[in-house]
């Protein structure tokens, strides 16, 4: 007979914090020995490997997991668990099958004999027996394991070692080599601050100001240009025409609004007259930060991608929610009905394309407090890079 292994969502696979060394953790736990027909595992070591998304609470299954963005490819997680198998036990035989549906293998193949669960996923366990009786296969004897606690965790942390808390720890810190770009001066160093609407950046944008950083707020800067007078407003009002207009001449942005969102043609119209200007503000705005003797700009742009602005920064900032919790806020803070509040979630990147280029991830998900709490710990980090940058002869 045969038992075999499923990879889905181990946590060995994920990118790992450094001050958390979990693989030295697990192998103290994890002992495999492989008999002559199965392998006898011992308790507390399996989570790792065998992971029943079907038991999971809904809020854990991969779709709805949290910080689902900073997930890494599956051939990668694979890689990385294979890795950890040669290293603990390179005698193993084993399988790894991707989970495409809740019950992967465990519910065809008639060699199966057992099947590990953990106090959390036994009802997944008991739910593959029913399908096998269905199906006309024996029942697989249950293996519950203990979950393995972790010391590191924090208040609002789970106890057990768990993938959401590591990616959790990787908020705040440095994901990839910051932009080198000979183009690009030195100082100020620019940070763009980008993320989908109602994911917070204008609270993390506060947040960094007040520990010194120099704002620009591309939104803002997007009114200015068409108001009466500014570079922009002429050729709007000629595109879009009167009716967008208030009765003081004034542009009404929640007309212009409605009728760009949900419209990528006419959005693109709208953007292809004001992203120029609203660029070429930017850059005087870091002019003025550089002569006030600032060293940080923190430009907040949630199109700061879509309209190539990354040339202008050194680090893109990524700040991520859930799309439902997006929906929410804007549906409160703006008094938008779901409609439109749906139209201008679908009128941007999605937290995928923005966490993939992005040098630092924030997410807001959670208190008010423990937002600041990344923010000062992501400004922290970003001092000392940019003082170790200054240290390196030029
Ligand atoms: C459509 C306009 C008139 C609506 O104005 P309004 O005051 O109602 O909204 P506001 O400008 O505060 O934008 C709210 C949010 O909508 C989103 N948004 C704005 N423009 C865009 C866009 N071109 N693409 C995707 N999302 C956008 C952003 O998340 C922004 O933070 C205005 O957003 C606009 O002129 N947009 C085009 C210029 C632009 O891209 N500005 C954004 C610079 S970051
Ligand atoms: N940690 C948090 N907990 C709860 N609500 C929050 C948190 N951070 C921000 N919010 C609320 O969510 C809403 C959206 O946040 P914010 O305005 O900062 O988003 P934004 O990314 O700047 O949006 P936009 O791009 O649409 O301007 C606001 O009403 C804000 O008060």
């Amino acid at each position: 007979g045969a038992v075999q292994t499923v990879a889905e969502g181990a946590a060995v696979g994920e990118r790992e914090p450094e001050r958390t060394d979990f693989r030295k953790l697990l192998k103290g736990f994890v002992s495999l020995s492989r008999s002559s027909s199965s392998i006898t595992l011992r308790p507390g070591s399996c989570r790792l490997f065998n992971e029943c998304p079907l038991a999971s609470p809904p809020s854990l299954r991969p779709a709805d997991k949290v910080l689902k963005e900073l997930i890494e490819p599956y051939e990668l997680r694979v890689a990385k668990l294979r890795e950890f198998l040669l290293d603990v036990k390179p005698s193993l035989h084993y399988d790894i099958v991707p989970l495409l549906d809740p019950y992967g293998p465990s519910i065809t193949d008639p060699e199966l004999q057992c099947i590990v669960v953990s106090e959390e996923t036994r009802k997944g366990g008991e739910a593959v027996n029913k399908k096998r009786l269905e199906n006309g296969l024996s029942e697989l004897a249950l293996y519950e394991i203990l979950l393995v606690k972790d010391p590191y965790h924090s208040e609002n942390e789970e106890e057990k070692i768990s993938s959401s808390s590591l990616r959790q720890r990787l908020l705040g810190t440095l994901l990839q080599p910051p932009r080198k770009d000979p183009a690009l001066p030195s100082r100020p160093y620019v940070i763009g601050l980008t993320g989908g609407t109602g994911s917070g950046k204008t609270s993390i944008a506060k947040y960094l100001e007040h520990l010194g950083a120099f704002l620009i707020d591309a939104d803002k800067l997007g009114h200015a240009v068409y108001i009466p007078g500014g570079p922009a407003y002429e050729q709007v009002v000629e595109k879009f025409g009167p009716e967008i207009l208030n009765e003081d001449g004034t542009i009404n942005r929640k007309v212009l609004g409605a009728k760009v969102f949900g419209n990528q043609e006419r959005l693109k119209c709208l953007t292809d007259i004001v992203w120029p200007e609203i660029a070429q503000m930017v850059k005087k705005k870091i002019g003025e930060a550089d002569s006030l003797g600032k060293a940080v700009c923190v430009l907040d742009a949630a199109v700061l991608l879509e309209a190539g602005w990354k040339d202008m920064v050194h680090e893109v900032w990524t700040a991520v929610i859930p799309e439902e919790e997006a929906l929410k806020r804007i549906m409160d803070r703006d008094g938008l009905s779901e409609e439109a509040a749906q139209n201008r979630l679908q009128s941007q990147m999605t937290n995928s394309q923005r966490v993939e280029p992005a040098h630092v991830v924030l997410c807001t998900l959670w208190e008010p407090a423990v937002t600041r709490k990344q923010v000062e710990k992501a400004w922290a980090l970003l001092q000392e890079r940019m003082s170790q940058d200054q240290s390196q002869p030029a």
